[in-house]
């Protein structure tokens, strides 16, 4: 079995979804496995893989022992080429964990310099002089800034990775970038001289990045959204190292379950469509600060609707700014909201739920590691960046994890209601 031509370590659930949809769009078969692998994961044979960690909030020295032991891992199936992929809205705290994590894979591999990428322009998300915009406006400026676990209120990619790293941050202007690969490569490498290891790289459109792949090819350590990794792709598939296809396992039928914790603007739109076409059941932890009547209900309710056999249904946390207290349930209101729908998931595939959508990468985390998910083949994408994943072992199940700020209004109900 040839080594896959890309590895990558995404730092949550849904960013490795992501990443893997657009390796697929490039026309690689990609694996994507849910957590470091141990020694009964098994490397399906592929052109490239994912492995998906629930780091972005993690404690720092978990965040690094987990890349560096999923880096171990691919380096000794052959991987040669990784890939460290992180949210196209930067996601991270002053302490956050990019900068550390890219460090230590960057000196694992052996690699002097690497790029610092979220551009998704897809998605919206572009960088220029440094800024990472959301649309027409800053970061800063965008609903990010009320994200419940990374609050963004700062624009400038080089000022968010600087608390978080050691080592200077460079910058590739956009007017470079439109000189092409080789005026890149000369950059890169004159900033390697100067000892820079982090630059930023300036990306408008998906032309942008495709300049960036080629100037980047020969680095052993690449960073960044899914933008990039769809133009690394572009580039393995053209040059040939791409066709080992696996099977695509069978859709399951049945009814689905919509499962929300995801607080961002474009989830808290598509959670209200999918509760005015389903019926509903909402987590209030500011009606009801308290988690275990708050889980207890969840369940009763799910129950309920199962014996009415009234088919699909949607349980969320999700709630816009003014409807929310980040203490209600005290320190670590979120991990207590996220276990609890991890929990009606958990309970939900008892009841013969075969189908899941979950909304928000830190809660697909928290549901994926209940039902013990360990890794899945990445199928047909509902919107963009949003693919079916189907588990490759028993129960066969239908996962559908959404990143927060992706997909049109209707994509919850569109799921839920027509298998592709
Ligand atoms: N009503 C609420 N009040 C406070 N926190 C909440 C509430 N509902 C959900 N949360 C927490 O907000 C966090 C949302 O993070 P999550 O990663 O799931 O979504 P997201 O950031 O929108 O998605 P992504 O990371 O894919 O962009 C979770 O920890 C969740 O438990
Ligand atoms: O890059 C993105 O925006 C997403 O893949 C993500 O990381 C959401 O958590």
């Amino acid at each position: 079995m040839t080594a896959p031509a890309l590895g990558c370590i995404a730092d949550d659930y849904t960013g490795g979804t992501d990443v893997a949809a657009a390796l697929r769009r490039s026309g690689l078969s990609t694996a994507l496995l849910f957590g470091p692998p141990d020694d009964e994961s098994v490397l399906p044979d592929c052109d490239a893989v994912v492995v998906a960690l629930k780091t972005r909030t993690a404690p720092r020295a978990q965040a690094i022992s987990q890349h560096l032991a999923v880096h171990r891992w691919l380096a000794g199936q052959g991987v040669t080429r990784f890939y460290i992929k992180y949210c196209s809205t930067f996601d991270s705290t002053a302490r956050g964990n990019i900068g550390p994590t890219v460090d230590a894979v960057m000196e694992a591999a052996d690699a002097a310099i690497t790029v610092i990428c979220p551009a998704a322009p897809e998605h919206g998300r572009t960088v220029y002089q440094g800024h990472l915009f959301v649309g027409t406006r800053l970061l800063s400026d965008s609903p990010m800034r009320h994200h419940p676990l990374t609050p963004m209120t700062e624009s400038d990619v080089a000022r968010l990775l600087a608390p978080q790293t050691p080592h200077p941050v460079g910058l590739v202007p956009h007017a470079v970038i439109r000189q092409g690969p080789a005026a890149v490569r000369g950059e890169l490498g004159a900033l390697r001289r100067q000892g820079i290891r982090h630059v930023v790289v300036d990306a408008l459109d998906d032309d942008d990045l495709d300049m960036i792949a080629l100037a980047a090819d020969d680095l052993p350590v690449l960073t960044g959204a899914a933008g990039l990794a769809r133009a690394i792709g572009d580039l393995i598939s053209a040059d040939g190292g791409v066709g080992r296809t696996g099977e695509t396992p069978p859709f399951p039928e049945g009814p689905g379950l919509v499962l929300s914790g995801s607080c961002s603007a474009a989830t808290l739109r598509q959670v209200a469509r999918a509760a005015a076409a389903l019926p509903s059941h909402r987590i209030d932890p500011v009606t009801t600060p308290d988690p275990h009547m708050l889980r207890k209900n969840a369940l009763e309710w799910l129950d309920a609707h199962v014996r009415a056999g009234k088919g699909s249904a949607l349980v969320y946390s999700s709630a816009p700014p003014g409807e929310r207290d980040g203490r209600a349930l005290g320190d670590g209101t979120g991990e207590a909201l996220e276990r609890i729908l991890a929990d009606v998931a958990r309970h939900a595939a008892a009841l013969g739920f075969r189908r899941i959508v979950v909304a928000g990468g830190e809660t697909s985390g928290a549901v994926l590691n209940v039902l013990g998910v360990r890794s899945v083949v990445v199928a047909a994408e509902v919107d963009r960046g949003v693919p079916w994943c189907l588990t490759t072992t028993e129960p066969a199940m239908a996962l559908l994890l959404k990143s927060g700020n992706f997909g049109a209004d209707d994509l919850l109900v569109r799921a839920i209601k027509a298998a592709p």
